[in-house]
């Protein structure tokens, strides 16, 4: 199988947008016309069902949000593998956004059960928190090198506290900048045929100077930008950290999950085939705003 970072890039490239759908099930949003979703999980596996359905066509990747499918115990992690099975069946790459971090050990396992196949979630990358130390990352490097999978690491986050820990100094320059350099030899291992690394970055787009500064740090980490849409970034702000190659500007994936799920339209729709509608208009309008900030 070929490297996960070219999976990546070719599939962007196919679609020729950056737009990763997250999946993100809020039972108090998820529309009726699906059962239930704070008594029922088959409402948030109908839900996720049709996401997907309208997603392949319009984004190369899905980023389940593991921690709203847990909120639903045994049920709700069960409902995501079955979601991640469609997108995957349907070709689309599946990044689970699992935000893993411990000991060694203990990390096994999670590499195991985020990257591994059954009884593991078999998805093709997935979150890590760095701030435990490199060490922790080791697990999921080597399960990445074996499997062509990858893995994200939580570099400069889009949530307003992002600067508490990673906006302090230690030697002159941040913390997330420290991260960003000590993450190079991961970065290597993970390298395609295409320059890019399955070593992904979390750049928040809410933070475009960092994201533009990380870039310099990282050059060969593709991105994985969360804060488009529903967190205020623009789109513009969303593609900072991006750069400039033949074909225009690429270099990771921007994650849309509230707007694309939940937009006013669908709220008000009174039946399936005027959900469908909104949601594909929601996810056609990111997909071409993210498609024309890539071109700019
Ligand atoms: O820095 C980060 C890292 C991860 N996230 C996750 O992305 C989505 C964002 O959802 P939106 O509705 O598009 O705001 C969510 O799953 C977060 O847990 C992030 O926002 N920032």
């Amino acid at each position: 199988m070929s490297a996960y970072a070219d999976r990546l890039i070719e599939a962007v490239r196919r679609k020729d947008t950056p737009l990763c759908v997250g999946l993100d099930p809020f039972t108090d949003r998820i529309p009726a016309l699906f059962g239930d979703a704070r008594e029922d999980t088959s409402a948030v596996l109908k839900f996720g069902a049709s996401i997907i359905e309208i997603a392949q066509q319009h984004a190369a990747v899905l980023k389940p949000q593991l921690g709203l499918f847990e909120q639903f115990g045994e049920m709700g992690y069960a409902t995501a593998r079955l979601l991640t099975e469609q997108a995957r069946g349907a070709g689309m790459i599946v990044l689970l956004d699992a935000k893993r971090g411990d000991i060694g050990t203990t990390a096994e396992g999670y590499a195991r059960a985020t990257l591994g196949p059954k009884p593991g979630f078999d998805a093709d990358c997935v979150t890590v928190n760095p701030y435990m130390g490199l060490d922790t990352l080791e697990p999921f490097l080597s399960v990445a090198e074996r499997a062509s999978k990858g893995v994200a690491v939580l570099v400069r986050t889009s949530n307003p506290g992002a600067g508490d820990v990673q906006d302090l100094q230690v030697g002159g320059a941040p913390v997330w900048r420290r991260v960003g350099e000590m993450l190079s030899g991961a970065t290597q291992r993970l390298k395609g045929v295409s320059g890019w690394s399955g070593l992904m970055a979390v750049a928040g787009a809410t933070y475009p100077e960092e994201a533009r500064a990380l870039r310099e740090v990282m050059p060969d980490a593709l991105f994985l930008v969360p804060g488009y849409g529903a967190q205020g970034a623009s789109a513009a702000d969303a593609v900072a950290g991006f750069v400039t190659k033949p074909k225009g500007l690429e270099g990771g994936v921007v994650s849309s999950s509230r707007a694309v799920l939940y937009p006013q339209a669908a709220q008000a729709a009174k039946n399936m085939s005027e959900w469908r509608a909104a949601i594909g208009d929601a996810m056609a309008a990111a997909a071409a705003e993210l498609r024309a900030a890539c071109a700019r």
